[in-house]
């Protein structure tokens, strides 16, 4: 299939892997009280993790601090290691918007124990996601508005420039140690204003002008 001609749920079907990037807005960093990363920090989400709009979000048993993270998604159209700066945007097929739910009660007890993040952030359906954008319809991934809103009001809204690592950085350093293939998603990391979700919420996520996905909590 072509790169630029992806749907959802090919992308979905190809996935074998969600790396996603912690701490890459500043104010999100700050906002949880986390040190600004000298190098991308990255963990993962197994393909388990995807959720498409009209599929309710679920969290996790146990869970009583549920997070939405918004964030811009890339979405790998070739095999990809070791791949150097220069070349990193020939390895984008194009974009979406998900949302890095996060079980912040869990992560925060792992942080205190040293223990993985796995069961805070790779939870079953932890990672909703917009469609497909095909790379054509975004000329500067760097210059363009994420937003998330929760039952009508703006939770978090930013300039994806603010990102402290750009995607060529991203997939230069992930593919030093990971090899990326078609329909892997690099998630560039969230800005500031994530909060507690409950029952009943609807969680509306895009691009403006761009993409929009509406997805309600159980
Ligand atoms: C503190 C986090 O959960 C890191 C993260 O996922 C982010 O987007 O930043
Ligand atoms: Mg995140």
């Amino acid at each position: 299939m072509a790169a630029d001609n992806m749907s959802l749920s090919a992308f979905r079907q190809l996935a074998t892997k969600i790396v996603c990037v912690g701490r890459n807005y500043k104010e999100h960093a700050l906002e949880l009280g986390n040190a600004i990363p000298k190098k991308p920090m990255l963990f993962l989400k197994s393909p388990n993790a995807f959720l498409a709009e009209g599929e309710p979000i679920v969290a996790p048993p146990g869970c009583q601090n549920l997070h939405q993270e918004v964030e811009l998604a890339v979405v790998i159209s070739k095999t990809a290691k070791n791949v150097s700066k220069s070349d990193a945007m020939s390895y984008v097929g194009g974009y979406t918007v998900a949302l890095d739910m996060t079980a912040r009660d869990f992560q925060d007890e792992a942080k205190k124990s040293g223990a993985p993040w796995f069961l805070a952030k790779s939870f079953d359906g932890s990672c909703p996601i917009a469609n497909f954008i095909p790379k054509s319809e975004i000329s500067d991934p760097h210059n363009e508005e994420l937003y998330c809103i929760i039952n009508g009001k703006d939770q978090q809204r930013s300039r994806t420039d603010l990102m402290i690592f750009d995607i060529p950085t991203l997939i230069e350093y992930t593919t030093q140690f990971v090899t990326l293939q078609p329909g892997d998603l690099i998630l560039t990391g969230t800005p500031a204003g994530v909060t507690k979700i409950v029952p009943g919420d609807v969680i509306e996520i895009g691009l403006t002008g761009k993409i929009n996905a509406k997805f309600r909590v159980q």
